[in-house]
């Protein structure tokens, strides 16, 4: 049996209220285990893909099909046990800032549990367990009780790679996760990210603006123009030439933001 692609987008477009084409019939196979890194100019569709993937948006036309499941009309509980398997890390961290990093981890675990269990913060010892194993896998597991809004950005974001981890999903989305960050520091949130691929087995999705970032990373590059994929190889294979090409071939032209 040849295995099914992790992510699939079939005939994928989206088009805003206002008439922009977010994405034009895109068709893209992901495979389990994949690190693909998605670049382009800021405005080519690269946000949009990811929230399509997860339903952060409905696409308008096409079909997202997640480990062998549509997502796209899923509804209820099927809905929420197909984002459980995909984990979302954002630019801005999405931490609750005046919360402990330990209760932000745990959180990765909320779509396990009835909601008023994480209500009453009843989390049971085995997932404050995995959440300080979290922890630790990223290097903080000396501020499990730090306020999130105590650490540095990039530690925010190292929380927020442990959350993802303690959630255990299938994919990972990060959409453009060191934006905020310096380089150094993006290195460091980078290298997590690879670990939780390399070692869980999680399949990574990163739109990324940097192309060294990219390059250092990335087993596949996805590049994309005004809502269409105009490349996709190995980063292997992948030329100078190339990410110029995506860079400039829209004559540099940036659509507006919002
Ligand atoms: N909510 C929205 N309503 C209308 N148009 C939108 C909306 N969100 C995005 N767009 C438009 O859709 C296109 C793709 O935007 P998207 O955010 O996916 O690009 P991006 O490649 O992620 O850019 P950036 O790197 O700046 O985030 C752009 O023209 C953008 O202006």
């Amino acid at each position: 049996m040849s295995e099914q692609p992790m992510i699939q987008l079939k005939n994928v477009t989206k088009i805003y209220g206002n008439g922009t084409v977010g994405l034009k019939n895109i068709n893209l196979n992901i495979n389990k285990g994949e690190f693909v890194v998605v670049v382009g100019l800021s405005g080519a569709g690269k946000s949009t893909l990811l929230r399509s993937i997860n339903r952060l948006q409905d696409i308008t036309e096409g079909d997202t099909i997640i480990d062998g499941k549509s997502i796209t009309n899923a509804k209820g509980k099927n809905l929420r046990m197909i984002r459980r398997d995909i984990g979302m890390i954002f630019q801005s961290f999405n931490l609750v800032k005046r919360s402990s990093v330990l209760r932000n981890v745990l959180t990765g675990r909320v779509s396990y549990y009835p909601t008023w269990k994480t209500t009453f913060n009843l989390f049971t010892k085995e997932d404050k367990q995995k959440a300080y194993e979290a922890l630790q896998r990223v290097g903080l597991a000396d501020k499990v009780y730090t306020r999130a809004d105590q650490l540095s950005g990039g530690q925010q974001q190292r929380v927020a790679i442990a959350r993802v981890l303690t959630q255990n999903p299938k994919i990972i989305l990060a959409d453009e996760p060191t934006a905020s960050l310096d380089p150094q520091t993006s290195r460091r949130v980078m290298r997590d990210l690879k670990m939780l691929n390399e070692e869980y087995g999680m399949t990574v999705l990163a739109n990324l603006h940097s192309v060294d970032l990219a390059k250092e990373f990335g087993d596949r590059v996805i590049g994309v123009r005004a809502g269409e994929i105009v490349y996709d190889g190995k980063m292997s294979e992948t030329s100078d030439a190339v990410f110029k090409d995506i860079y400039n071939g829209g004559n540099g032209k940036e659509a507006d933001d919002e």
